[in-house]
């Protein structure tokens, strides 16, 4: 991208989504209704459309049919619906943009509960970048001295490990310097 100037004030987080590699995804989810779900709400149970998780790209851009469903993890462990809204996107922050950012910020665990009566729909771009691109911090958000909370790693690295872990797993603990308690 270019200035009026013609300069080139592509930032570093766009120059890895822009890039030609870039290796983004889009997805849809569809998560039909579950008339069983009265019982098992009874039963104090949620009925699970998609398992916790948190995104492994840097950043994923959402958006959904009129059907509630999504819930965030707060610090505190609970659960918070995100209330669905067809003419928004909402932005979820990924574990490589926790690194990009040496962890100023955080990639939030998500879920999906199923609806008893509708179905939700949702579709989702997964920005991730290059498979070799490095995913370390940006110099230019580091303080003086501040050093990377990370391991040195690529994006084809993360990748692969992330395929070989569960989908609830804390993923970024095994790259980071002092593994989370
Ligand atoms: O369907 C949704 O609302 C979220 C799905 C999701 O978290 C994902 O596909 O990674
Ligand atoms: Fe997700």
């Amino acid at each position: 991208m270019t200035d009026q100037e013609g300069r080139n004030n592509e930032g570093p987080t766009s120059r890895l989504l822009r890039n030609e590699k870039s290796d983004s995804c889009f997805r849809v989810n569809h998560y039909p209704p579950c008339p069983d779900h009265w019982e098992v709400a009874a039963s104090g149970r949620n009925l699970i459309g998609f398992g916790e998780h948190t995104d492994p790209q840097i950043i994923s851009v959402l958006q959904s049919n009129n059907t509630s469903g999504l819930e965030i993890c707060l610090k505190n462990g609970s659960w918070v619906t995100i209330p669905p809204d067809q003419s928004s996107f909402f932005i979820i922050v990924g574990d490589s943009l926790q690194v990009l950012t040496n962890g100023r910020f955080k990639s939030v665990k998500h879920r999906v509960l199923a609806d008893h009566t509708k179905s939700r729909v949702s579709m989702i771009f997964f920005g991730g970048p290059p498979l070799d691109e490095s995913i370390t911090p940006i110099p230019s958000l580091m303080e003086e001295g501040e050093e990377s909370h990370y391991k040195e790693f690529t994006w084809f690295e993360y990748k692969k490990s992330a395929y070989k872990s569960r989908l609830a797993d804390y993923r970024l603990g095994l790259f980071e310097k002092t593994p989370a308690q």
